[in-house]
C-alpha cells in the first residue's frame, strides 16, 4: 500500500518533469560540476595529509562531547587564523552548519530576514527554529530595510542571513550595505559563505573580497567540502557565539565529527591557500573564461567567481544531455532548485581547466543551441 502510494507520487514527479537520479561521473570526463574550485581534493600534499591522518583511524567514533575530539580543535584554530576571527567551530558538513547554527541562535521573538535565493540549508535552518521569517527579494537593499522598519519594533533580535556568493548563480551579496543596515538596526549578519571561501579575497572570502572587517555582528559559515577539497562545514565569529554553539547547537552535539583524517587534509589545504598562488590562478582562469563565453554570447557581464550560470530555460535539459554524450560533466538545474524561466547550465570552473576546455564546452553547446 505505501509501496504503491510512493510509485504514484514518483511518476507525478516524472510527469512534472522533476524527476531527480544519479548520474555516474567516469575518469576522463571534461568536468564542469563539480565545487573542487582549487583541485583540492586531488592535491598530492592534501591526500598526504589524508593518509597521514590516518593513523588516528577512519572514524572519529564520536561527538566531539564525547569520543570524537581527536584533531579537530587544531583545524579550527587554522580556520580562526585563516579568516582574522576569535574563534571557529567545525561541523560534518556544511548542511549540518546552517541547520545547526540557524536554529540555535535564531528563537520565538526573532526575526529572520533570508534572501530570497539563499540555499536550502539556510531555508531548512530557519524552517527549523522558531523565529519568524521574511524573505527579501534577491538582494535588493531597499526590500530588506523595508521590511525591516515595518517588523523590527514587534521583535527581540533581528538576523539578516545571506550567502556570500550565491550556489546558483556565482553572484556576491551586497554585504558592505547589509553590514550597514545591520549596525543601524541593531542586526546580526550571518553570512554563509560556502562559495567564496578559498575562492574571493585572496581564498579568505567574501568578506575580505569586500574589505569588510569581522566584527561583533558578523557570524560567517562555510564549507570544507567546496574549495577546500575536503567534507565538513563551520561557523566562525566572537568567541560567546562558538561557546553558545558547543552548548545548544543540536547538529553539532548529537552528531559524529568528522573524521580525523578528513581534518588533516582540510589543514593542509587552508596551508596551501595561505602559502601558494593557487587563488590567483584561479582568478586569472575565471579572466580567461570570462573571455571565451563572452564571445560565444553566453554571459554578457564578467564574473568574480568560478560559477557561471548559463540560462537556457527548456533547452536545459537537451543540452545538458548532449554535453554528457560528449564527455562533458555539466549538469542541468531545474526547478525547484532554481526558479521556474531560469533552468540553467550550472558551469563551474576550476584551477585545473585549460583555454582549450572552455573552448570544447562552447563548441558542444553551439553544436544543439545557436
Ligand atoms: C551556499 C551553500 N551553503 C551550504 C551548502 C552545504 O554544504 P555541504 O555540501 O558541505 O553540506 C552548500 C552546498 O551545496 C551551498 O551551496
Amino acid at each position: 500500500m505505501f509501496r504503491e502510494k510512493l510509485r504514484k507520487e514518483i511518476e507525478i514527479i516524472k510527469s512534472n518533469g522533476l524527476y531527480r537520479f544519479f548520474r555516474e561521473k567516469n575518469d576522463g570526463v571534461l568536468d564542469f560540476s563539480s565545487n573542487d574550485y582549487l583541485c583540492l581534493s586531488k592535491h598530492p600534499k592534501v591526500v598526504e595529509a589524508v593518509k597521514e591522518g590516518l593513523k588516528y583511524g577512519v572514524g572519529s567514533t564520536g561527538s566531539r562531547l564525547t569520543s570524537g575530539n581527536i584533531n579537530h580543535q587544531r583545524l579550527e584554530g587554522k580556520i580562526a587564523e585563516f579568516k582574522e576571527v576569535e574563534r571557529s567551530l567545525v561541523y560534518s558538513s556544511g548542511y549540518a552548519t546552517n541547520v545547526g547554527v540557524i536554529s540555535a541562535l535564531c528563537k520565538k521573538g526573532d526575526l529572520i530576514l533570508s534572501d530570497k535565493l539563499n540555499h536550502a540549508s539556510i531555508i531548512d535552518g530557519c524552517r527549523l527554529s522558531k523565529a519568524d521569517v521574511l524573505i527579501y527579494n534577491h538582494c535588493d537593499v531597499e526590500h530588506l530595510v523595508n521590511l525591516i522598519e515595518e517588523n523590527w519594533k514587534k521583535y527581540n533580535n533581528l538576523f539578516i542571513i545571506t550567502d556570500g556568493v550565491f550556489s546558483m548563480d556565482g553572484d556576491v551579496a551586497p554585504l558592505r550595505d547589509l553590514k550597514k543596515i545591520a549596525d543601524e538596526f541593531n542586526a546580526i549578519l550571518i553570512v554563509d559563505d560556502a562559495h567564496g571561501t578559498g575562492v574571493l579575497g585572496n581564498g579568505r572570502g567574501t568578506l575580505k573580497h569586500l574589505n569588510l572587517k569581522p566584527s561583533d555582528n558578523i557570524i560567517q559559515i562555510g564549507t570544507l567540502s567546496k574549495a577546500i577539497g575536503g567534507l565538513g562545514g563551520f561557523v566562525c565569529g566572537i568567541e560567546e557565539v562558538v561557546e553558545y554553539l558547543i552548548n545548544t547547537s543540536r547538529s553539532f552535539i548529537y552528531s559524529t565529527s568528522l573524521p580525523p583524517c578528513i581534518v588533516e587534509g582540510c589543514i593542509k589545504a587552508f596551508e596551501i591557500i595561505e602559502k601558494t598562488d593557487i587563488v590567483k590562478k584561479l582568478q586569472k582562469n575565471i579572466k580567461t573564461a570570462n573571455r571565451i563565453f563572452k564571445e560565444n554570447g553566453f554571459i554578457e557581464e564578467d564574473n568574480i567567481t568560478p560559477i557561471y550560470p548559463f540560462i537556457f530555460k527548456e533547452k536545459t535539459v537537451l543540452i545538458a544531455e548532449h554535453l554528457i554524450k560528449n564527455n562533458i560533466f555539466c549538469v542541468g538545474i531545474r526547478y525547484p532548485t532554481v526558479p521556474r524561466g531560469s533552468e540553467r547550465i550550472r558551469v563551474s570552473i576550476n584551477v585545473g581547466h585549460k583555454k582549450e576546455d572552455f573552448e570544447v564546452l562552447c563548441e558542444r553547446i553551439r553544436d544543439v543551441y545557436q
